[in-house]
């Protein structure tokens, strides 16, 4: 496989994040959960070999660490094709994409992280390039300028975007692969931790994985993140050697402030505003970003999908709402006037899914 394409942004990697790249599985066998997603790609992956055409394009949304640049990077290899990788707003003018894109060898897989940082002028050059593989460029300017237009290799863009919602219409409908993310459930994440333990040569018990799966938020990179720190906490507190138990990854994780149901820190100031200040809600989400000091777009793309899916929180026509559940969980009780409110609308959180 060809190395990755990195513009500027995505140079700045961290230890942490080569950490995190160590855990990533790199086939779809080893990809635990997500399982429509993955039968429906390992379907259109053999597909494509069989056919030996480029795969359709893939469009990947879903929240911040369940697995989109992961699972980009292993339908490359399972396609056993190149690999490049780019991001919406590393792209800054059209001639850096036709760059990238007459670069490709056939079958190649690009990968455009947060898609829908792209500028519109730039997605006007994607369009016939993922619909004909074809590029349209102007060359020179004022009345010298002319256009030509430039035939690609077939390659299959996988996009990445926490949020399809944030796409144009005609973007969006040019992907013949939608796939959303989803959380993953305790076990899923449990069989992550442990395979993650084996990796970091840990010693880590059943007890000790199910307690750091319950609390990682649906997440494998917030799993992954915790695992480390346990063994960090581990390694200094307790003799070489000694397996991890449930109370030991219970203490490092009550250090690092995690709750008994994996909130973390700004979880919680998130939830507590809307109680104390506002009686519980509704209320918009720009006054809960501005008090908060927070974007708004962190409120909507990293906190509160959790929080909803959980029932703490319920997204209303009129604003945020603390749920039921978010009462309890502060361990306060709703205020009279919204018991019944609160009743009703449970019941329909019930179904409510990650709008997007
Ligand atoms: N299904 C999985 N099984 C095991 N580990 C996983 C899985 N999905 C993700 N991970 C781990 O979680 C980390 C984060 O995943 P990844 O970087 O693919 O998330 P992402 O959806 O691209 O996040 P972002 O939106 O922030 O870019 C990976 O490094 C990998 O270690
Ligand atoms: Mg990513």
């Amino acid at each position: 496989m060809s190395e990755d394409f990195r513009g500027p942004l995505e140079s700045a990697r961290t230890p942490e994040d080569a950490a995190e790249a160590g855990l990533r599985p790199h086939t779809l066998d080893d990809f635990t959960g997500q399982k429509t997603s993955r039968e429906n790609l390992a379907v259109f992956i053999s597909a494509a070999k069989s056919r030996g055409e480029a795969l359709d394009h893939v469009l990947l949304h879903g929240p911040p660490g369940l697995g989109k640049t992961t699972l980009a990077q292993i339908v490359a290899r399972e396609l056993g094709v190149g690999f490049r990788a780019t991001s919406g707003p590393v792209i800054q003018r059209a001639g850096d994409l036709a760059a990238i894109l007459t670069n490709l060898q056939p079958r190649d897989v690009l990968f455009i992280d947060e898609i829908h940082r792209l500028q519109p002028a730039i997605e006007e050059v994607l369009y016939p390039a993922m619909e004909d593989f074809q590029l349209d460029l102007i060359i020179g300017e004022g009345p010298a300028a002319r256009s030509v237009r430039i035939d690609l290799s077939p390659f299959t863009l996988v996009a990445a975007t926490t949020r399809a919602g944030l796409l144009a219409t005609p973007l969006r409908d040019r992907f013949g692969i939608p796939l959303r993310l989803i959380f993953y459930t305790p076990d899923e994440l449990r069989q992550i931790v442990e395979r993650g333990a084996v990796k970091l040569g840990m010693n880590l018990t059943a007890e000790g994985a199910e307690e750091i799966a319950r609390r990682s938020r649906g997440t494998p990179r917030i799993a992954g993140r915790l695992l480390r720190r346990v063994r960090d906490f581990a390694a200094v507190g307790a003799p070489r050697d000694r397996a991890i138990s449930r109370a030991m990854a219970d203490a490092a994780l009550s250090r690092l402030e995690v709750d008994s149901i994996g909130l973390d820190a700004m979880d919680r100031r998130y939830l507590l505003r809307i109680a104390e200040h506002h009686h519980g809600g509704p209320v918009g989400v720009e006054t809960l970003a501005a008090a908060l000091a927070e974007a708004r777009d962190t409120l909507e793309d990293v906190i509160e999908p959790y929080l909803i899916q959980e029932g703490l929180v319920l997204r209303t026509s009129r604003g945020r709402m603390l749920g039921e559940r978010g009462w309890r969980h502060l361990g306060l009780a709703p205020p009279t006037s919204q018991v019944d409110l609160l009743s009703s609308l449970n019941d329909e959180a019930a179904g409510q899914v990650l709008e997007d």
